[in-house]
């Protein structure tokens, strides 16, 4: 799937290079950098706030153990032959059981993003739809992963909505700190698969950094 989409995001004040989009192909050949892989599942709704706001999409990220807010995975090592295989060790650290069972694969591969500070990493992002039902059994099995508690504190719904006031919903949601570039990664996982029009996000986008 075409990159194009996904903006590297920085503080106005951060002045360390931003993180570059490359293939699967050329990130695979890249030498001495460590890859980590991580995953957005997402899954529809009928369901309203209040009553009235409908909810859409349910998306799925995590309260990490350091406070920010990031997608389930992590590092792939040694031990994985590929990288789809990290990414489904790790979440079975980090979710639970039901990754014995359910797994991401190559086919819900997104993006490559270099980064050369402080360490070369490549981060590799994947999207998956899973029905409610999937959805929600992870949201209840989490609780017996080995990483709940510790690295994992919690995982949380991302608010696709922006309420009345102009903040609240996605806009204050964005306005949390996230861990790497896992918020550009949201807002590409959003635009690329249509879960918000563009100009919902940039709307958003704009309220978070200007209410
Ligand atoms: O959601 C994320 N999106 C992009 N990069 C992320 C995300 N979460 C963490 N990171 C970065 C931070 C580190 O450089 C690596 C691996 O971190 P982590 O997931 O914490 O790895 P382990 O669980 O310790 O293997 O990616």
């Amino acid at each position: 799937m075409a990159q194009a989409g996904q903006q590297n995001l920085a503080h106005p004040e951060d002045h360390r290079p931003r993180p570059r989009n490359v293939t699967r192909e050329e990130a695979l050949q890249l030498e001495g950098c460590r890859h980590a892989c991580h995953v957005m599942f997402y899954a529809s709704t009928t369901a309203k706030l209040f009553d009235r706001v409908p909810i859409r999409y349910v998306v799925l990220m995590m309260m990490r153990f350091d406070g920010r807010l990031g997608f389930p995975g992590g590092f792939v090592d040694a031990r994985d032959s590929t990288l789809e295989e990290g990414l489904n060790r790790e979440l079975l650290e980090e979710l639970g059981p039901v990754f014995n069972t359910l797994k991401v694969t190559e086919k819900d591969y997104r993006s490559s993003q270099v980064r050369e500070l402080p360490q070369k990493g490549v981060t590799h992002f994947y999207t998956k739809e899973l029905t409610l039902e999937e959805l929600e059994a992870i949201e209840r099995e989490g609780v017996c992963a080995k990483d709940h508690g510790l690295e994992v504190m919690g995982l949380v719904r991302v608010p696709l909505y922006t309420l009345r006031d102009g903040f609240g919903g996605l806009p204050a949601f964005l306005s949390n700190n996230f861990i790497g570039n896992s918020k550009s990664q949201l807002l590409y996982g959003l635009r690329t698969l249509r879960l918000l029009r563009e100009d919902q996000i940039q709307d958003a986008m704009w309220a978070s950094q200007n209410t």
